[in-house]
């Protein structure tokens, strides 16, 4: 009886944010300025650590500041708090991703407005030396550069810290203090 040939198997095709590393380090800006933020934030944390495959490692301390609105700052929105936390993950960016809007959604986040008030936000700033570039994950996150609420408690908690492809955050901090009015 002549064999009938098997069609080829082609493997599942990737994206990069899909493929896990093996252990990497990870950087997560949070932020909340609704609600009791410090026990969100403290609270958010405790579940990231708690969920398989994430391990917390720093923390940084939490810094306080003005709203950031599209039209610039807003003193008259609830001010945030804003922190850095260093993970360890053996998860994919886009697994990362995946439990930290769970964990967004878990402590009452809605998403309305473009940078609207929220009881959590939890963003990636980097991962590893990667950098990711699709419609739905940009890493590293595409505004950390520019916000000094990201870059001063990321340097709290690593002074050599540096963003894949845009340099040194104290540099990128001290540019962006530099021009403020
Ligand atoms: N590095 C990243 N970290 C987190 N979310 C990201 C990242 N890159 C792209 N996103 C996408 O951005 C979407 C919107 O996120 P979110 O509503 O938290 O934005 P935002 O916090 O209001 O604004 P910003 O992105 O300027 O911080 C998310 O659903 C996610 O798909
Ligand atoms: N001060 C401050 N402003 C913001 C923040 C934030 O975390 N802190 N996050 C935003 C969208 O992610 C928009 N504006």
């Amino acid at each position: 009886m002549t064999p009938i040939a098997k069609p080829p198997v082609h493997p599942p095709v990737r994206r990069p944010s899909q493929l896990s590393l093996g252990v990497t380090s990870a950087v997560v800006a949070f932020g909340a300025n609704l609600g009791d933020r410090e026990a969100t934030i403290r609270h958010a944390l405790a579940a990231l650590d708690a969920t398989e495959g994430i391990t917390v490692t720093r923390v940084s301390p939490l810094h306080e500041s003005v709203a950031v609105k599209p039209d610039g700052e807003d003193p008259d929105a609830p001010g945030y708090l804003n922190g850095v936390a260093l993970l360890s993950t053996t998860l994919s960016p886009r697994a990362l991703l995946t439990e930290l809007n769970r964990v967004e959604r878990e402590h009452g986040r809605v998403r309305a407005e473009r940078w609207g008030d929220r009881t959590l936000d939890l963003d990636i700033v980097a991962f590893g030396s990667l950098t990711v570039d699709e419609p739905d994950l940009t890493i590293p996150h595409p505004r950390a550069a520019e916000r000094d609420f990201v870059l001063a408690p990321w340097l709290d908690v690593d002074p050599d810290a540096a963003l894949p492809g845009l340099g040194r955050a104290d540099a990128l901090l001290a540019a962006l203090r530099k021009d403020r009015p």
